[in-house]
């Protein structure tokens, strides 16, 4: 094993938690801002990009059982390592060169012409993200584990905290970064925003990670390939099933357990072994559920969050930065938990580790959006633009008094007919490109009506309304929240409005007829809210990540442990696959939800899985109450001793000892096994 000591620990393990954090970074960060690139720049709705951002998790935590096959039968740990990292990187670069939309922007209006090639190339990146991210997960931490000796338990135990707090710093710096570098405007013909830089820094932090993996190589241990074990189980269990069915008259005696079935071939060994495995993925059957909510922090979470008020005083948060509470919190809880819960615990007895602990979604609703008219409606807008109120009546409605430069907003069918109004009362059907849903990031979208008989120009810094001709009204341009100034222009002359926004609103701001340029024009434009401001603020989230992470710790963490410590020792790989496994059936499940059931309101969806995951937690309580804790090790060592203690009988049979040899290295060798019996016969 590894020479190099620093304080009693391997050097080379500081490659491989470097290593970690950067990949980990290159993760967190990509994910963080995946579900609004699909929003917002592959423009697909709320479902699709839902369903696509868990399809790909789904994918990152099936590939891990490939990359363990791959390091154990093949390529070794360390070759595996590197090569799925470049993997890894180049899928990386793909989603990077896939988000820089003047590619295809030719008519340079700052909207890709041709989607198919963003959509390909980022669902290439996709794929090669998640064979590289999910084939080196079971085997980083595995050979980061080889490199201690069987003296260094404790120092052993201290890797995996730190490697974990590793995972969550990377997590948490990249989910603070990324969206940063999102929110930018980048772009060779037109600004837009700077996806491509969002992903393009954890494409760089993947090639860092891989670098700094490929420094430490002199100093690494690596075990050499054992074998497929992952094989051999499969093997071993179809041949049981195989020969219970074959046995299935009466006139044969029932065994013990199924597995006995795959005596006649298999070491009595790997049959204990398995029966182990199989005991711990039976009570990982409900688990998935727990993922199902966990893994929404990134997608129905993050799209929540956009129609949130993100204004923290000081400080104002993007929608997907709320992801980083979440590591924040693991990152207080875990010290908390492992110094000061864990063995609060223990000392009353209790045996934490038997315990699983789930969160509940809290989800919180709004209404900001108005009452948008049905498919045989049609909305009209009564301005009034003089100085005094006025009364006006619509067919079939009662009369309403409309006072002076105010709005009003009104449904009808669209066959009434509409005569009779005053000269100052201005009648407009909304336009086909009225919002009927917020506008994007937490944006304001903002428009003006111009009431004047001259055409005035509307400009802010951030954005040109043009000329705007009597008695129409302009596009709609987005405004960051905060205050903006307007400038009106007519001619040289010219005046200034400002205003503050929130987050998320639409406005139409009214031109009276009566501004005088030159003077203030503060009083002279009416501002109408079409779509409030978000009301609900992103701090209402906090309480949801606060649950979803103290269930992380108890369970997550916890759940590794378990499923390392009642795991056979040549199958710890194995059990790791599984319990990644069940994060990707958890992801599968959202999936099933968002695109097969279609519940049309949020909180049904929510209430749902909060439901389900409930019947699950009593479900698994019950399965957890009647499992028994195993010694793996005490076990296979009792096993082996028999093995000797049969030896040192044979030794005493000239002839039985050799195919006795022979049958106890039948997990690799199962056809001279066979060879041996027929021989035998
Ligand atoms: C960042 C997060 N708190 C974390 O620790 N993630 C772990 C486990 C993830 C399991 C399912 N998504 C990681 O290894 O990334």
């Amino acid at each position: 094993l590894n020479e190099k000591l620093v304080c009693g620990y391997p050097l080379s393990i500081f490659f491989i938690v470097v290593n970690e954090f950067c990949e980990r970074f290159s993760y967190y960060g990509m994910r963080a801002v995946l579900v609004l690139y699909f929003k917002y720049f592959l423009r697909w709705d709320d479902d699709l990009a839902t369903s696509i951002y868990h399809t790909f998790v789904a994918l990152c935590y099936l590939t891990p059982i490939l990359g363990a096959i791959v390091a154990d039968s093949w390529l070794g740990k360390f070759k595996t390592i590197i090569y799925l990292s470049i993997v890894y990187a180049v899928g990386q670069v793909a989603m990077a060169v896939s988000a820089i939309h003047d590619i295809t922007d030719s008519d340079r209006d700052g909207t890709p012409d041709s989607m198919t090639f963003h959509i390909v190339l980022s669902m290439v990146g996709l794929f090669l993200i998640a064979l590289g991210t999910g084939g080196i997960k079971p085997c980083v931490a595995a050979f980061g584990g080889d490199q201690f000796g069987e003296h260094q338990d404790r120092q052993r135990r201290t890797f995996f905290s730190v490697f974990y707090l590793c995972i969550n710093g990377g997590s948490l710096l990249s989910t603070i970064i990324t969206p940063v570098l999102r929110a930018q405007e980048c772009g060779i013909y037109s600004k837009q925003k700077c996806y491509s830089l969002a992903f393009g820094v954890p494409a760089a932090l993947m090639v860092v990670a891989l670098v700094v993996f490929i420094i430490g190589s002199g100093m690494y241990y690596k075990a050499e390939p054992q074998g497929n074990i992952m094989l051999d189980v499969c093997k071993c269990i179809g041949f049981a099933i195989k020969n219970r069915y074959r046995h299935r008259s009466k006139q044969y005696p029932k065994r013990q357990h199924w597995m006995d079935w795959a005596e006649e071939k298999y070491d009595k060994l790997l049959i204990a072994q398995i029966k182990m495995v199989l005991k711990v993925l039976f009570l990982y059957i409900p688990l998935p559920m727990f993922w199902t909510l966990f893994d929404q922090k990134g997608s129905r979470w993050t799209l929540q969050a956009t129609t949130m008020d993100g204004n923290f005083g000081a400080l104002v948060i993007q929608p997907d930065q709320m992801q980083t509470v979440n590591p924040i919190l693991i990152l207080t809880l875990v010290p908390i938990m492992d110094s000061l819960i864990y063995p609060l615990i223990k000392k009353c007895g209790l045996n934490f580790t038997s315990n699983f602990y789930f969160s509940f979604i809290l989800s919180n609703f709004q209404k900001t959006l108005p009452t948008f008219p049905s498919t045989s409606q049609s909305q009209l807008k009564l301005l009034n633009m003089g100085s005094n109120s006025v009364t006006v009546k619509l067919p079939g409605n009662d009369a309403l008094i409309l006072p002076a430069a105010q709005v009003y907003p009104f449904i009808n069918n669209c066959n009434t007919k509409f005569t009779n109004l005053l000269p100052e009362v201005i009648l407009f059907k909304s336009a086909t490109n009225d919002l009927t849903s917020k506008p994007q990031e937490g944006n304001n979208a903002i428009r003006f009506v111009n009431g004047m008989k001259t055409a005035v120009n509307v400009s802010t810094a951030a954005a040109d309304f043009g000329l705007i001709e009597p008695f129409y009204y302009s596009n709609y341009s987005q405004i960051k929240n905060g205050k903006a100034t307007f400038t009106l222009r007519s001619g040289s002359q010219s005046c200034e409005y400002s205003t503050n926004f929130g987050f998320g609103s639409s406005y139409t701001f009214f031109i009276h007829s009566t501004l005088v340029f030159g003077s203030n024009c503060q009083d002279s434009v009416t501002a109408v809210e079409d779509i409030k401001p978000n009301s609900v603020h992103m701090a209402l989230q906090i309480p949801q990540y606060f649950f979803i992470t103290a269930g992380e710790v108890m369970f997550s963490v916890t759940g590794l442990e378990f499923s390392y410590s009642q795991a056979p020792s040549n199958m710890k790989a194995v059990l790791q696959a599984g319990w990644l496994f069940t994060v990707a059936i958890g992801n599968f499940i959202v999936l099933i939800v968002a695109e097969l059931a279609k519940i049309p309101k949020q909180w049904a969806e929510y209430v749902l899985f909060a439901s389900l995951l409930v019947a699950v937690c009593v479900i698994f309580s019950i399965m957890a109450y009647f499992y028994t804790y195993i010694d793996p090790t005490e076990i296979e060592a009792q096993f082996k001793k028999k093995i000797n203690e049969d030896d040192e009988d044979d030794k005493s049979k000239p002839g039985k000892a050799e195919v006795e040899m022979v049958k106890r290295d039948s997990i690799k060798c199962h056809d001279e096994y066979d060879k041996a019996t027929q021989t035998k016969m």
